[in-house]
């Protein structure tokens, strides 16, 4: 065709975030003729939008935090002195500095070819991209997702906030109305808040309903303890401009008034304008289809990351990566699994998840299975560090084997990752209670809690009814 560049490939990435990125990285360096398209920014949401300056954000007003507990250490008596501007500024120089490792010229330099546009199949096998044909055996697509706006009478009247805005504001709201109690509401509720913003969380069901009741519950707890209100269990029905005010009026009558709207209801697969029905590639309501090997209704073609309408996180997007590039290249049978998957919610405290709640545990083996657990306050280190709030639990089937881990408390996600371990590897409940935990460690809390599955027999009458033979028998 006249004017239009044509490229072959091995491999066509479209989208470069997360899942993107790590295809193309991996493939490139392993030899295959790699193109990356992306349209809008390299590093996707994480990078941009969504993991890195949110955790950036979080740590600020974990900072701010830990000016207005000092006192409890008998280190000053004081509040915070907040300049939101320079908060920005630490969250946008978060971002510029991971930014190198997603940037065109990093891929460029791993051998793909990078273009800089928007991509469109024309048919099964032809993409195009600005003034570019690529054809390629493979395509990825990895598009991700965006925030997912509710029919809400009276929304689209209104200047209302994203995931793709809120890290640009210029100056503190006064009253942030966060919609949606999901890991996004509860963790900007908390950074906001602990920034000196009045906050409004607005959640239909309970907050993280994905994750295990009692530990969310002590995450509701450490918001409403820092001032956040939380109205859980209620509808939203419509949404107005009063004022400069955004009114909200909830199906309970009550009607929350804020100077700014945060929206983190889920999200929504970016499928549009990708050309998917000429690609033969199939959509549902979650995002693209696709079998357990990520390979969608066209074999030639491969979904991953968010819009593959699984769960939705970075290390998620990753672990597609790794299955994708095995079926693309090596067409090893590869499939995905969640089986050891972790997730984490990075309010403070921390909630962290790996593997079956006690409530999907309880589902699936009825009531065979063991429900170990500890609490912070059980924690030495915990204690010293004043956050014992939390705990850590552990379910496992009558064996021993383990079947799941939730902690909430002070460094939840590093503290999970032994669980996810001990899961990925196979190990029985008994190598984390035979593990020697260095004193006085948060970590302890693990080997207690799996030291527990040997407590009543260790305790019980039939070792007393042997200690007391032995001892008898001198
Ligand atoms: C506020 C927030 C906080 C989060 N925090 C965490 C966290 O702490 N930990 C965690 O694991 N996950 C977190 N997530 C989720 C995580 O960001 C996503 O799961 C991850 O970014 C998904 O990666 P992806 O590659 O599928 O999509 P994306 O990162 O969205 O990348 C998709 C890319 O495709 C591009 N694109 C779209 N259409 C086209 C097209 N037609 N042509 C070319 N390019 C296109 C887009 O511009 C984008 O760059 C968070 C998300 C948000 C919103
Ligand atoms: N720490 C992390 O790993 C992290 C952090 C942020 C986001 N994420 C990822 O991003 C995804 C999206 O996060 P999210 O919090 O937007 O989604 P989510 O789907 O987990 O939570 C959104 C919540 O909003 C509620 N909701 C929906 N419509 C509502 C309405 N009209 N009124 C009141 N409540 C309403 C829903 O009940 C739901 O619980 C998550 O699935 C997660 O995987 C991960």
């Amino acid at each position: 065709m006249t004017g239009r560049k044509e490229l072959t490939a091995d491999l066509c990435v479209i989208g470069a975030g997360s899942a993107g990125l790590s295809v193309a990285a991996g493939a490139a360096q392993m030899g295959a003729r790699t193109v990356l398209i992306e349209a809008h920014r390299m590093g996707g949401d994480c990078l941009n939008t969504g993991c890195v300056p949110s955790k950036a954000l979080l740590a600020a007003a974990k900072a701010a935090q830990a000016v207005r507990g000092a006192d409890g250490f008998g280190v000053g008596r004081q509040a915070p002195d907040i300049d939101f501007a320079a908060v920005r500024r630490h969250v946008h120089g978060t971002i510029a500095a991971i930014a190198p490792h997603d940037s065109e010229d990093r891929f460029r330099a791993l051998g793909c070819t990078v273009i800089r546009e928007r991509a469109r199949f024309l048919d099964p096998s032809t993409v195009l991209a600005g003034n570019t044909l690529v054809r390629a055996r493979r395509f990825v697509v990895a598009t991700g997702s965006r925030a997912a706006v509710p029919d809400l009478p009276g929304l689209d009247r209104l200047p209302f906030l994203t995931n793709e805005t809120v890290f640009d504001l210029a100056e503190r709201p006064r009253h942030l109305l966060v919609v949606g109690g999901g890991p996004i509401g509860c963790e900007m509720a908390q950074a906001f808040r602990r920034l000196g913003a009045e906050v409004t969380l607005i959640q239909r069901h309970r907050i993280l309903p994905k994750d295990d009741a009692d530990a969310a519950e002590v995450v509701r707890r450490s918001l409403v303890a820092d001032g956040v209100t939380v109205l859980e269990n209620v509808g939203i029905e419509r949404a107005e401009q009063v004022g400069t005010d955004i009114v909200l009026t909830l199906s309970d009558e009550r009607r929350p008034i804020g100077s700014h709207l945060l929206i983190a209801a889920g999200r929504r697969a970016n499928v549009e304008g990708l050309g998917l029905e000429e690609a033969g590639v199939r959509v549902t309501a979650k995002g693209i289809a696709v079998d357990k090997r990520l390979r969608t209704d066209n074999r030639h073609i491969f979904a991953a990351g968010d819009v593959a309408g699984g769960p939705q996180f970075t290390h998620w997007a990753g672990h597609h990566a790794g299955v994708v590039i095995r079926n693309a290249l090596f067409r090893l049978p590869i499939r995905v699994s969640e089986r050891t998957l972790p997730w984490v919610t990075y309010t403070d405290p921390e909630l962290a998840q790996v593997g079956l709640t006690e409530a999907q545990a309880r589902d699936r083996h009825g009531d065979g299975i063991h429900v170990l657990s500890a609490a912070f306050a059980d924690n030495d280190r915990a204690r010293a560090e004043r956050h014992a709030e939390g705990f850590a639990k552990a379910v496992t089937d009558r064996r021993g084997r383990i079947l799941g881990a939730t902690i909430v408390g002070p460094q939840a996600g590093e503290l999970i990752q032994a669980w996810g371990l001990a899961m990925a590897g196979g190990l029985k409940i008994g190598t984390l209670a035979g593990v020697i935990a260095p004193y006085p460690t948060l970590g302890e809390i693990s080997k207690r809690v799996a030291g527990g599955f040997y407590t009543p027999t260790l305790y019980g009458p039939r070792t007393r009814w042997l200690v007391r033979l032995l001892a008898r028998l001198g």
